[in-house]
């Protein structure tokens, strides 16, 4: 049985392309963006990969994202479930504001923690073990089912909701997943065995 799960990063934001906090927000893709999404889609395409079922994020620049993709792929309508389990780490009071003034105004190395430690929220927002406790449970409960029923799955979501699922799955340490950067509009397949466990992983940025 293919037990298949793609995780894909949305395409590059408008306030990805400013420098800008965006957790929660709801900014759309840029030009670069969407082809970002469209490139996924090819990758995809000619790796000859299709999809049973398909999960997104509350936010439009992931669910944009999917669109592309399933577009490409020739698989517009296919069955997808939105959830805000799968939303970017909301980013507290520093949402919106640009990353290199933050880092001027609190430090490098404090805005580092911001981004990068596991369990140090930024003010006001989700750590990236808070992102996870969201994240974790809708996946177990809702996605990895279903992959191990056999549905092709495709999950196109957020960079921290991304990282804390393949903390999981990867099976990586704090400090393992804070060197993790996922690339925007960049897919990477998954082939898990029968309890969820991963048997492969294809990252298509490398
Ligand atoms: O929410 C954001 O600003 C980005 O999508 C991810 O931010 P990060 O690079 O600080 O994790």
């Amino acid at each position: 049985m293919d037990r298949l799960l793609v995780l894909v990063r949305h395409g590059q934001s408008d306030w990805n392309l400013k420098n800008l906090f965006t957790g929660w927000k709801n900014p759309d893709l840029t030009e670069q963006g969407v082809a970002e999404a469209h490139k996924a889609g090819e990758q995809l395409r000619d790796l000859k990969l299709s999809f049973d079922v398909a999960f997104t994020s509350d936010l439009s620049r992931a669910q944009k994202t999917l669109d592309i993709i399933l577009e490409e792929l020739g698989q517009t309508g296919l069955e997808t479930f939105k959830d805000q389990a799968l939303n970017e780490r909301d980013y507290g009071d520093i949402t919106g504001m640009n990353k290199d003034e933050a880092r001027e105004k609190f430090g490098e190395e404090q805005v580092h923690i911001w981004r990068r430690s596991y369990d140090i929220p930024p003010p006001g927002g989700e750590s990236l073990k808070m992102t996870a406790e969201r994240v974790l449970p809708y996946y177990k409960s809702e996605i990895l089912p279903r992959v191990l029923a056999g549905s092709r799955t495709i999950v196109a979501a957020h960079g921290n909701s991304l990282r804390s699922l393949i903390m999981d799955l990867e099976d990586l340490s704090p400090e393992e997943i804070l060197k993790r950067e996922l690339g925007t509009g960049t897919p990477i397949i998954y082939r898990l065995d029968e309890n969820g466990g991963v048997v492969s992983v294809q990252d298509l940025a490398d």
